[in-house]
């Protein structure tokens, strides 16, 4: 485990990226598969990053992958910390080549808060929109300034179908539609800018995370886990995006499925599984 001040590890060849939120779950899985995908991984959890810690086990896991990571503290919710992590990868590395916008807090503990908003506090708004949206505004900003003086750079928003249909909660929504908006309008202006960077919003199905899997249950809404996205899978996605020589051109500023990038890209879960698409399971319709 390194800290904030020691890493130089990977080399100046080594791509570098900075996933927020990735002590476990979709920030975990994408972490895991960019280290196997040859880049240096950077990632974020709220507590110390020492043995036992969320991030240590992350890293180890990229490791044994064949990456190369680094754990850092970070509560997401104070802007000199994110800007601390951001400048922790730029100072190891002179570079950030990616920015994974993962980091998301609930309520109270995930489901608490699917209920109609007039029962519920209006404090929701605290963890999912000012984590789960201004953090990831806050992160771009300034990765955005490293990225746009060096020409080059990718800034991923991990949304949802919660974007456009209904899904947990009004907040959750609220801040899913503002994540695509951002790689949107963050986009343009990096085109207008002429400054080599691109923005993107994804939207995973639902993901077979260690947290779900052990809870037991067999499906959500009807939509079997076993069907589910593996977290890696949704990583291997963002590496091959990053590699798009398309990515600038006709990528950027867009919102996208995942699993249905990832058969443009003829990306398939590590077994081999094609990854069923909500949209495809739900039958389209307006909302998906
Ligand atoms: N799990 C799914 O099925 C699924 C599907 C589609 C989209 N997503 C999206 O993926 C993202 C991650 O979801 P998840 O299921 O992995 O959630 P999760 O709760 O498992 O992981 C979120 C991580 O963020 C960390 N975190 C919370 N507050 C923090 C803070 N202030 N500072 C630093 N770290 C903090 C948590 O400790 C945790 O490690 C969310 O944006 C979610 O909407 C998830």
């Amino acid at each position: 485990m390194t800290s904030y001040e020691d890493d130089s590890r990977g080399g100046p060849e080594r791509r570098v990226a900075l996933v927020t939120g990735a002590g476990k779950g979709v920030g975990r899985g994408v972490a895991v598969a960019l280290g196997a995908h040859g880049w240096t991984v950077y990632v974020t959890g709220r507590g110390e990053p020492g043995p036992g810690s969320p991030q240590a086990e992350t890293v180890r896991r990229i490791e044994a992958a064949g990456g190369t990571a680094v754990g850092l503290r970070c509560d997401h919710r104070d802007d000199a910390q994110t800007e601390a992590a951001v400048e922790a990868a730029v100072r190891a590395h002179g570079r950030l080549d990616l920015l994974v916008n993962n980091v998301w807090a609930a309520p109270d503990g995930f489901g608490g808060f699917d209920a109609p908003f007039w029962t519920r506090p209006v404090d929701d708004w605290e963890p999912l929109v000012g984590v789960g949206l201004r953090a990831h505004y806050a992160a771009s900003v300034f990765a955005a300034r490293h990225m746009t003086a060096r020409g080059s750079g990718l800034i991923v928003n991990i949304s949802s179908f919660g974007a456009r249909a209904h899904l947990h909660s009004v907040p959750y929504g609220v801040s899913k539609a503002g994540l695509d908006k951002m790689a949107a309008d963050m986009a343009h202006e990096f085109r207008e800018a002429g400054v080599g960077v691109s923005a993107v919003s994804l939207w995973p199905g639902l993901v077979r995370t260690d947290g779900l899997v052990e809870t037991g249950i067999e499906e959500v809404a009807g939509f079997r886990l076993a069907d589910a996205e593996s977290p890696e899978f949704v990583g291997t996605v963002i590496a091959r995006l990053a590699d798009d020589k398309e990515l600038a051109s006709r990528r950027s500023g867009h919102t996208f499925v995942v699993t249905e990038l990832a058969a443009e890209y003829g990306v398939t879960e590590p077994d081999g599984r094609r990854a069923v698409s909500h949209r495809e399971f739900f039958g389209g319709g307006p909302l998906y």
